[in-house]
């Protein structure tokens, strides 16, 4: 892939980032009360360094979307403290919330959640217009560079394929310069090819941008993208790979899988 423009070609510099875009504090999650109480996270603590990307595993109910929401102001937190950079989100409004949502955070989904009647390059330049923020220009034209988009803007999402409308989402994403994306099974819904080049794109974002990511994925050779892996297990982070390669995330998924049992039941715990 070609080297991505330096970050100051394209506009002047951004203020200094905070060395930790989000953290969590003693993070609990209770959903229900009484005998039907569903614990999904039972006091999860982690930072976010700026700049890095960050993989979240674990079997299948073991808190990854509750916390990645809870991280991203989508869902609330029955105790504990979320920051994104030094805001402390249990502090803030439905309108701040939702402010911050627009002004802080980049969204890559499953479901690449494309406007379909919009073009791809107003898909990209939404979140700005919605904010009333103008677009940097010769930004969004390094990042669609980048991302192989040029000649695919004025194209809508139905006329592109599935690994283009995940770059676009990319795109729209990486174009507001958030404190941090966070990725929901981004690939989830891609061919290896067109997964291996989204995932190289988000890889590029930390290490050329210094953009920080955090994704959740079932997928060992996702993670392997990332520079560490954050395994979740019951509501609680019980292991940690840093430079993480396939095989490696694979066996200690092996592992916890073997300690859960099948999805959905309590067996070993
Ligand atoms: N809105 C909700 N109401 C009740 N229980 C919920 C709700 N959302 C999640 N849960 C429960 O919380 C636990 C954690 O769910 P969560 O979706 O975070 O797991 P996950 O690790 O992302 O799972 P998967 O890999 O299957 O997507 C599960 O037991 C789930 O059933």
């Amino acid at each position: 892939m070609d080297t991505m423009p330096p970050r100051h070609a394209a506009s002047a510099e951004p203020a200094p980032p905070a060395a930790v875009a989000a953290s969590a504090r003693e993070v609990a999650k209770v959903y229900g009360s009484g005998d039907t109480a569903v614990h999904a996270l039972r006091g999860v603590s982690i930072d976010f360094p700026t700049g890095e990307f960050t993989a979240i595993m674990g079997p299948s109910g073991s808190g990854k979307s509750t916390l990645m929401h809870c991280l991203a102001g989508l869902d609330t937190p029955t105790s504990g403290t979320v920051r994104i950079g030094d805001i402390d989100l249990t502090d803030l409004g439905d309108k701040a919330m939702t402010e911050l949502r627009r002004d802080r955070i980049g969204f890559v989904f499953q479901s690449f959640n494309l406007v379909p009647t919009l073009t791809a390059r107003e898909n990209i330049t939404l979140p700005c217009d919605i904010a009333g923020r103008d677009v940097d220009t010769a930004w969004m034209d390094a990042v669609v560079t980048r991302l192989g988009l040029t000649d695919r803007l004025d194209h809508r999402p139905s006329e592109l394929s599935g690994g283009q409308q995940q770059r676009v989402a990319c795109a729209r994403a990486l174009v507001g310069r958030p404190a941090i994306i966070f990725g929901d099974e981004p690939t989830g819904n891609l061919d290896s090819r067109s997964s291996g080049e989204v995932l190289s794109i988000l890889r590029a974002a930390t290490d050329e941008f210094s953009q920080t990511v955090v994704i959740v994925t079932h997928d060992p050779r996702a993670a392997s993208y990332a520079d560490r892996v954050v395994f979740l297990a019951d509501g609680r982070i019980v292991n940690e790979l840093r430079h993480p390669d396939a095989d490696g995330v694979f066996e200690v998924m092996r592992h916890l899988d073997d300690a859960v049992g099948p999805a959905g039941t309590d067996e070993g715990r």
